[in-house]
């Protein structure tokens, strides 16, 4: 749609007047400096130009087969804007840059078919591939000769990887594998992309050679004919059905009749099948065909923070223009910004949002020095990479879906809408919450980590920096509240200490009882997701206030002020929701906990002034919102008419179905 024009709502604009800081500080400090801000801006300038971003009827109202094929034109055409134009205008190569990701968002309401080629088919060559293999796959996976996906998920496992049924059986006469599926549940099922738009999949199975089955092994395996892009023959391949998101883009099913690949398209970088058929275990870690998902479930967060930052964007823009009920008798109504109960809502999204982005931004940092350990030949820093990255995709997605549904409640009715994008945002960040590892499987791999962190500590050994808490606490460190930000941390800290102690304990315990170790552990996970959660909390708590602390060093003051209150406001909150944790494992008192009851209450006082201006600090052009709600003019009502008016039920006065069937009905003809 193109967006109309209109002068800013008056609210907006005063709003906008009370603002404290300099809001390009702000945008700077995200964007990673002022030189990001305007690299990112040159990109958004250039697709917003591009004239790919318009639809001639809102996406919304085309039926599922319009708007996937609606999603592959724009996908095809924002790859060629990609090779071409961004890269000569910016001089940017780089597909994960975070300005692309974000201005993709203009394209797409709700999602492309492109997004696994990117998202997981590049990512698995680029970490999986040999050189050589690299050599063949990577240049036509980027200049989009080949279109991928990622084929793992069957329609009878998802979660347990080794559940998986497909077979790849080593042929050594033909130098082949055969790839097989045995049963109804083998069919791959899920994967982005494989419905209708690839032709070449990364296909997941368990390896057989000489008889011996090996375990799961990634694939490269062409499905469709380059040129007709009719399924191979011995594939079955097709769309799942409709969801409840993702649907301009098509999850697909998958299976195999005895199809043959070369035996060069078995990934080979960490696990070899040589020409004979004997198998060369990977040299350094079992579980490094799982890198892709680690890699997916960093990039998670950043989609947790961004997709947060566009829904408290339209719904604090939306409260400062809708004005609704009394505060007292005969008093013009008031913004509804201007409840604490709205306040409350909301400003837990701006704080949350800030927390999760500058969490994501050091989980990525992380990944990177993780990676370039591993091409050193160490894989010693994995585990706790696996274990961080787990817990805080778990955490953050789950956090991420429950604050965008808050911002929907925030908008009332018009929330509702599929025009104020709020749905959208939501049924994509639900996803997020299941796929890339469910939420509780997650946090029983961190949980996992954090028992052998602490009988590690037992026993006297270091143990790694995000759990060196678990070392204090054993050692007999007391929690002693304060509530500064060390001081809260070190609670939290306290309780999560608290909580794997009680899991270790239970499971002694258990076993005491007669039990052997698994069931022990099976009977204590409740606790031991709980006590994963604790820990995760503790990490985003302690990196958002450290990189805070970090990132406004050279600031001015105003916007180290306004930065310090959203975490002050963070830390508040979360204590406020744990009262019963802290008071359990650290020496929090009734006091404390009223002292901080009214310091929460106090900074949403503190922050409302700067409410409109904070979210406008996320730099979100309307064009990426997609909402009648949260547009910079705050220009709503005037929008949702707009939206009614072009909604294509209103296109003819009287529908067909009068004549056909009300009309008969009140007639008694029917
Ligand atoms: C035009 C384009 C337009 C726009 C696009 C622009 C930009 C795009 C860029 C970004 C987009 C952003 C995001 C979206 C991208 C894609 C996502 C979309 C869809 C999702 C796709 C999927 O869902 S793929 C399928 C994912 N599946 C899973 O995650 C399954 C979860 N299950 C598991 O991971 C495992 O089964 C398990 C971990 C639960 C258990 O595994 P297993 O049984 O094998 O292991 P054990 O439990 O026995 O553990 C043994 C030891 O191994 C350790 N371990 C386990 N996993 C790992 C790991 N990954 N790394 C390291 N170590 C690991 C475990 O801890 C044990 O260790 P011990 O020391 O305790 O023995
Ligand atoms: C929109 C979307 C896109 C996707 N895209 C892809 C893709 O491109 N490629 C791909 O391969 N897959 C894809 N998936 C699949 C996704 O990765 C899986 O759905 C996800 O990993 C969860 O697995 P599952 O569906 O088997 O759930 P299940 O494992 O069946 O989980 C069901 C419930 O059982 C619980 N449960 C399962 N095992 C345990 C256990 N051991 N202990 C305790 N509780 C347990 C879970 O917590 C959950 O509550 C996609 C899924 C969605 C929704």
């Amino acid at each position: 749609m193109v967006l109309k024009k209109y002068n800013i709502n008056p609210d907006l604009a005063l709003e906008r007047q009370k603002c404290t800081f300099d809001i390009e500080e702000i945008i700077n400090i995200f964007d990673g400096g002022k030189e990001k801000t305007s690299q990112r801006r040159k990109i958004e300038d250039v697709v917003l130009k591009s004239g790919l971003c318009h639809d001639d009827v809102p996406e919304e109202c085309m039926s599922l087969k319009e708007r996937y094929e609606n999603a592959v034109r724009k996908s095809c055409f924002f790859s060629k804007l990609m090779k071409t134009e961004l890269q000569e205008i910016t001089g940017i190569e780089d597909f994960e840059t975070p300005a692309i990701r974000r201005i993709a968002d203009a394209l797409f309401k709700d999602i492309s078919p492109f997004l696994l080629h990117l998202g997981m088919f590049v990512p698995t060559i680029i970490g999986q591939c040999t050189s050589e293999q690299l050599m063949i796959w990577l240049p036509k996976a980027l200049d989009l000769q080949i279109i991928g996906g990622y084929a793992q998920t069957e329609l009878g496992h998802g979660t347990f990887i080794r559940g998986l049924e497909t077979t790849a059986t080593y042929d050594a006469d033909t130098e082949e594998f055969v790839l097989h599926t045995p049963t109804l549940t083998a069919h791959k099922w899920w994967a982005g992309g494989l419905g209708k738009t690839i032709n070449h999949c990364i296909v997941v199975a368990q390896l057989y050679t000489k008889g011996v089955c090996y375990g799961t092994h990634l694939f490269m395996v062409q499905i469709r004919d380059l040129d007709t892009h009719m399924p191979l023959p011995g594939i079955k391949v097709g769309e799942i059905g409709p969801r409840m998101g993702f649907s301009s883009a098509d999850n697909g099913f998958l299976g195999f009749n005895n199809f043959r690949i070369p035996r060069n398209n078995m990934l080979m970088k960490h696990a070899q099948v040589q020409k004979d058929g004997t198998y060369v275990k990977p040299a350094r870690h079992g579980k490094l065909t799982y890198q892709t998902m680690v890699f997916v479930r960093v990039t998670l967060v950043n989609e947790a923070a961004f997709n947060l930052s566009k829904a408290v964007t339209i719904a604090v823009r939306y409260s400062a223009v809708r004005r609704q009920s009394e505060m007292r008798p005969n008093e013009p109504e008031p913004q509804i910004l201007d409840y604490p109960t709205q306040q409350h809502k909301l400003f837990i999204g701006i704080a949350t949002a800030h927390a999760f982005q500058l969490t994501a931004n050091w989980l990525w940092n992380t990944f990177k020095s993780v990676l370039s350990d591993m091409k050193k030949g160490d894989v010693g820093t994995l585990p706790e990479l696996h274990a961080l990255s787990s817990c805080l995709k778990a955490v953050c997605t789950s956090d991420a879906a429950l604050l965008i549904e808050q911002c929907r409640y925030a908008c009332g009715g018009h929330g509702y809408m599929l025009s104020s994008n709020l749905p959208y945002i939501y049924s994509f960040v639900a996803a997020t919450r299941t796929y890339e590892g469910d939420y509780t499987i997650l946090l029983l791999q961190t949980a996992r980590f954090l028992v052998k962190a602490w009988e590690q500590a037992e026993a006297g050994k270091t143990v790694t920096p995000t759990v060196s808490y678990i070392s204090r606490s054993l050692k007999g460190e007391k929690n002693s509240w304060r509530s500064t930000d060390e001081g809260i941390i070190k609670s939290f800290q306290a309780v999560a200490a608290g909580k794997i102690a009680l899991c270790v304990k239970s499971i002694r315990d258990r076993m005491k009882s007669g039990l052997d170790y698994e069931d022990a552990w099976l009977l204590t996970t409740v606790q031991l997701v709980d006590a994963a959660e604790a820990h995760c909390r503790s990490v985003i708590l302690e990196t958002y206030c450290n990189e805070v602390r970090r990132l406004t060093k050279s600031s001015s003051d105003n916007v180290k002020i306004v930065m310090h209150q959203l975490v002050t406001l963070y830390l508040s909150y979360w204590t406020l929701q744990r009262t019963g944790d802290l008071l359990r494992y650290s020496s929090i008192s009734e006091k404390d906990i009223d002292f901080m009851q009214r310091q929460y209450e106090e900074l949403l006082q503190h922050i409302r002034p700067n409410a409109v201006a904070l979210v406008d600090a996320f730099d979100l052009r309307d064009e990426i919102l997609h909402s009648s709600l949260g547009a910079y003019d705050g220009r709503v009502y005037e929008r949702l008419m707009e939206q009614a008016e072009n909604n294509p039920m209103n296109a003819e006065p009287v529908n067909q179905s009068f004549h056909k069937y009300i009309k008969p009905l009140l007639q008694g003809k029917l």
